[in-house]
């Protein structure tokens, strides 16, 4: 096995996969934060590739504030959509695969049925649209990709629900959480499994794929689960989506069939609450 770079990796998936990397004794990935190895910055990014010549390469960096992707269209641009064409030109050139990683935002959000990878794509933010641009620019330079889908992103590392929540927890008499969007979180820790088992099986079933962990839930049941989950005591609203404004539109349903990614890569998607009691179980009590 080669080597396998990868970007954005001061972030919490990057992170997620430094640890699930040192469980399974992967030793070949190379972990690039962004001072070492910054996308939008193609003589570096070609330095890199001509150094390593690597068989994979992990795109876990991205523009993902979404609120304030609103008012910094270009920049968010720039990182989800400019950034992956980089990647992905040097992918071709030096026949690496590439793993890159998407999100439910490139949905509407106005089903009730759970999304497959074939349903239309329409995104109702910034973030979610250059997400989109991202994922379609990969094919245009290369055929050998893994786009993985993936929503509600939560781990022990960096920024995140969980971790708003439990800090809210400790700061706050009430929380006011919304109950009308409606989705399935992951575990980044489950999602990094998933992108080592395709480098491991040396998976050739290239294309896009949801991931999320199973279940569906709304952000408003998501909380009250983690505060019973860390034994956190707060009176928890549910509100409706209009009650919190926000300058992002958020998807109202976004849960997403893992059909293709169960049968296709072969692996196995714990429940969103059984993975939420691992991460708290890994969580420093405060
Ligand atoms: N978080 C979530 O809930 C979800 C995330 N996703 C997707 O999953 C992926 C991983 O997300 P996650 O780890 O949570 O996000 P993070 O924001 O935690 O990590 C993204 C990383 O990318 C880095 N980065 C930004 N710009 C550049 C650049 N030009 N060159 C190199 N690195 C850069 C950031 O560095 P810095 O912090 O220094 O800017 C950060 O370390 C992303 O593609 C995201 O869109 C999908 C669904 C849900
Ligand atoms: C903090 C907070 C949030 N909310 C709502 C706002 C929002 O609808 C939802 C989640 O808020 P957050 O700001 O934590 O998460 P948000 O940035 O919306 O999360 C998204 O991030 C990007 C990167 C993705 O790709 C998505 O899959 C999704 O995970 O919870 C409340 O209702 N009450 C609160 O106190």
């Amino acid at each position: 096995m080669g080597s396998v770079l990868v970007f954005g990796a001061s972030g919490q998936l990057g992170q997620c996969l430094a640890h699930v990397a040192g469980e399974r004794k992967m030793d070949e990935l190379v972990f690039l934060p962004e001072a070492e190895a910054n996308i939008l910055n193609p003589a570096g990014l070609r330095q890199l590739f001509a150094r390593y010549q690597p068989t994979y390469a992990i795109n876990c960096a991205a523009y993902t504030a979404v609120d304030k992707a609103e008012d910094e269209v270009d920049l968010a641009r720039q990182v989800n959509r400019d950034g992956v064409a980089n990647l992905s030109t040097l992918c071709a050139e030096y026949d690496t695969t590439l793993i890159h990683v998407s999100t439910d935002f490139v949905f509407a959000g106005t089903g009730n049925q759970p999304l497959l990878e074939t349903d239309e794509t329409a995104p109702i933010s910034v973030y979610g649209l250059t997400k989109l641009e991202g994922e379609q620019v990969i094919p245009a330079h290369t055929s050998r990709y893994f786009i993985l889908r993936t929503s509600w992103l939560y781990s022990e590392y960096a920024n995140n629900f969980v971790k708003t929540m439990l800090r809210f927890g400790r700061e706050r008499d009430e929380l006011r959480v919304i109950w009308d969007q409606i989705g399935t979180p992951t575990y980044a820790i489950d999602l990094a499994g998933c992108i080592l088992t395709i480098i491991g099986t040396q998976s050739q079933q290239y294309g896009t794929y949801h991931y999320s962990n199973e279940g569906v839930t709304s952000w408003y049941d998501f909380a009250v689960d983690i505060f019973e989950l860390s034994n956190t005591t707060v009176k928890t609203t549910p509100i409706r989506t209009a009650e919190y404004p926000t300058k992002a539109t958020r998807p109202a349903y976004s849960v997403m069939d893992k059909t293709k990614a169960k049968t296709q890569l072969g692996v196995a998607i714990p429940h969103w609450r059984e993975s939420l009691k691992v991460c708290i179980s890994r969580l420093p009590a405060q």
